[in-house]
């Protein structure tokens, strides 16, 4: 599989009253056509505006400062706006955690749909509106030809998602990136969501960036996670082998708040601690004040990323040859069956 998306020492900030905050620090990754990868990270650890920052919607004071994103070979970071208008909805389009982030409550559904289908693709009202219906159908809205009508506020939060999603596949794009789609959702209505992206992916054949807090979300849904800790990403690897295998602190941290962990090891219930400031971001492993395996070492060296496997990096010093041998303390309940 060849990658679609790639993105190469990518640094984003954002100017602040109080300095330039480093959102983003010398991110790499790549996606392959089919793939779908997970973002997990703490609120705050930079996982949207690393999102934003590929669509060009940063917030008007954020900026990509260094770097380079290439989206089947060509690079966008340089491209001008009306170039990138081109891109965004009809090659890589995005969902967010507040459907009404992207839905007008004064339009029906129906038009907001069809005026996507017509942003990019050159065809008639009459069939835009069929395509808009089909659309609602795909999604799992019944009655569409009615639904096609109703205003935003008449539908409940998981079918304004479902809408939401409708819009973002309406011109079936390359990369669809879910910021946090399910969160606001109830847990039966998160389920219903994450299996309707599921099935989505597999018919269309989508590659998904898929960003959350909660490890449990993806387990079934993305093949590779990346955990991103300060700007920065801290440990990647294929969903089995974060979830069995975890190599970094900050990882074990967010698998223990899984249900069907048993962590033998208090300090790890939950993070202790907050996320450093990045208008200064601290020398050496940022991680390194909330973590009680932290070496001497992390206080002062950034440790590089250390590659466990073809798949699989931590950037922990845990991992250096001289190091402490340090057993996760990480133990499923019972053994869980990812997929
Ligand atoms: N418009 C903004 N102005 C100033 N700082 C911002 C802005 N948006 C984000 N930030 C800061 O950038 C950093 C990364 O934020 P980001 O929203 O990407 O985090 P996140 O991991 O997606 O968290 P969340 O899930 O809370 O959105 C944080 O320190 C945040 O405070």
């Amino acid at each position: 599989m060849g990658n679609l998306l790639e993105v190469k020492n990518l640094f984003v900030s954002i100017n602040t009253k109080e300095g330039e905050l480093q959102a983003v620090r010398n991110v790499s990754f790549s996606l392959k056509k089919g793939e779908v990868l997970a973002i997990l990270g703490e609120s705050g650890s930079g996982k949207s505006i690393l999102c934003k920052s590929l669509l060009q919607i940063l917030p008007k004071n954020g900026f990509i400062k260094n770097g380079e994103i290439y989206l089947e070979g060509r690079e966008l970071t340089r491209l001008p706006e009306k170039s990138m208008n081109k891109i965004r909805g009809k090659e890589i389009s995005m969902i967010f955690q507040d459907p009404m982030t992207v839905l007008n409550p004064i339009i029906p559904v129906g038009q907001q749909i069809m005026e996507a289908v017509l942003t990019h693709e050159k065809m008639s009202k009459l069939e835009a509106k069929k395509r808009s219906i089909e659309l609602l159908m795909t999604v799992g809205i019944d009655y569409p030809e009615k639904r096609f009508y109703q205003f935003p506020f008449q539908f409940s939060g998981g079918m304004r998602q479902r809408i939401a999603i409708a819009i973002a596949i309406a011109c079936k794009p390359k990369v669809l990136i879910a910021d946090e789609p399910t969160t606001a959702l109830d847990v039966s209505i998160q389920r219903q969501i994450l299996d309707l992206i599921r099935e989505l992916q597999v018919k269309f054949g989508i590659s998904i960036i898929f960003i959350t807090h909660d490890l449990g979300v993806v387990a079934n849904l993305a093949q590779r996670i990346v955990v991103m800790y300060a700007g920065k990403f801290v440990e990647t690897g294929t969903t089995e082998e974060i979830f069995y295998d975890a190599r970094h602190p900050y990882t074990w941290g967010l698998l223990s708040s899984l249900p069907d962990v048993d962590c033998d090891n208090e300090f790890l219930s939950y993070i202790p601690g907050m996320p450093p400031n990045l208008i200064n971001p601290p020398e050496g492993d940022a991680f390194a004040p909330r973590n009680k395996y932290a070496l001497r070492i992390d206080y002062y060296k950034e440790p590089p990323m250390f590659k466990i496997t073809e798949t699989h990096s931590a950037a922990t010093w845990l991992l250096h040859k001289d190091a402490p041998k340090i057993e996760s303390p990480i133990k499923f309940k019972e053994c869980r069956v990812i997929r």
